[in-house]
């Protein structure tokens, strides 16, 4: 699902990725931590196509993106959860959520925001997800900032993406309404055989949601491994910069859940033609 091979990222003289390596497997939610600046929302960037990397090779939901290749391509593989969100506030919910759908329609249709009936029921199934059916009809700023970061989950899961990749998504929550979002990411993700990177700063939750955790310290993966394995030595090596040869890498076992499972097989993830407007 992700492949990422001795990636290289500078910005200007500053270099930020010094060789990452790392492959991420349908329905695995892995976690990255690091300190500030370790790199990971450059690393998440670069996954995303945001950032353009200097050298390596990295493909996410089988496209290549060291090379040339379209936004809409990689929004139909693709979807982000961002620490503040990114909704429109005055729209309602469901609109929110269907704006996760423009990727997928056709130029006019996108333009003019004509949605499928399908789209709709889509973007119902997936506030259904994540507890927030009963709030489709509602502004989005009547929502908590739990409630509104569930909404960024649904957009997400719109896209019907193979990966997501979430960059401190519970940032800016208490640690109850945080572990709940949390919860409904991983949940859903897990069912739907979508592969999640996911930055963290909190230890705890990495343990606690993570299948696997990868620890970045200046640019390089420095534990690769079970959130069993992030023992107070592994986590000097994370955050202290301590030597690392003691820390599992990246063969740490498939979690059963795992699987192959590809979206196509997804019942409610296949659209159908039906044409309505919001
Ligand atoms: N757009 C940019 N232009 C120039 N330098 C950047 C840019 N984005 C990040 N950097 C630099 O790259 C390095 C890594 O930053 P990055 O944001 O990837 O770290 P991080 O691990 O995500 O940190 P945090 O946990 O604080 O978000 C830092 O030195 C930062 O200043």
């Amino acid at each position: 699902m992700i492949q990422i091979r001795q990636l290289r990222k500078s910005y200007g003289s500053n270099h930020v990725l010094h060789g990452i390596d790392l492959d991420v497997r349908p329905g695995e939610f892995v976690v990255m931590l690091g300190l500030s600046g370790a790199g990971k929302s450059t690393l998440l960037r670069c996954m995303n196509g945001l950032n353009h990397p200097d050298s390596g090779m990295l493909a996410v939901g089988g496209i290549d993106l060291m090379q040339k290749h379209s936004r809409r391509e990689l929004a139909r593989h693709v979807a982000m959860v961002f620490q503040h969100h990114n909704l429109v506030p005055r729209l309602s919910v469901r609109k929110n959520v269907l704006t996760g759908r423009l990727g997928q329609l056709g130029t006019l249709p996108s333009l003019l925001q004509l949605f499928r009936t399908s789209d709709i029921r889509l973007a119902d199934q997936c506030l259904e997800r994540v507890g927030l059916a009963h709030k489709a009809d509602e502004r989005t700023e009547a929502l908590s900032g739990g409630q509104m970061q569930r909404v960024g989950i649904a957009r997400a899961l719109a896209q019907q993406p193979q990966v997501i990749l979430a960059d401190e998504p519970v940032a800016s929550l208490d640690p109850k309404t945080a572990r709940s979002v949390l919860q409904y990411l991983r949940d859903a993700t897990r069912e739907l055989g979508i592969a999640v990177v996911c930055n963290l700063h909190q230890v705890d939750y990495a343990r606690e949601f993570g299948d696997r955790v990868v620890g970045l310290a200046q640019g390089r993966v420095v534990f690769d491994g079970a959130p069993t394995d992030l023992d107070e030595a592994a986590l000097q090596v994370i955050y202290h910069g301590e030597p690392q040869e003691a820390y599992p890498r990246a063969d740490a076992p498939v979690p059963a859940h795992a699987t192959a499972a590809v979206l196509p097989s997804v019942p409610w993830m296949q659209a159908s033609a039906s044409v309505g407007s919001l």
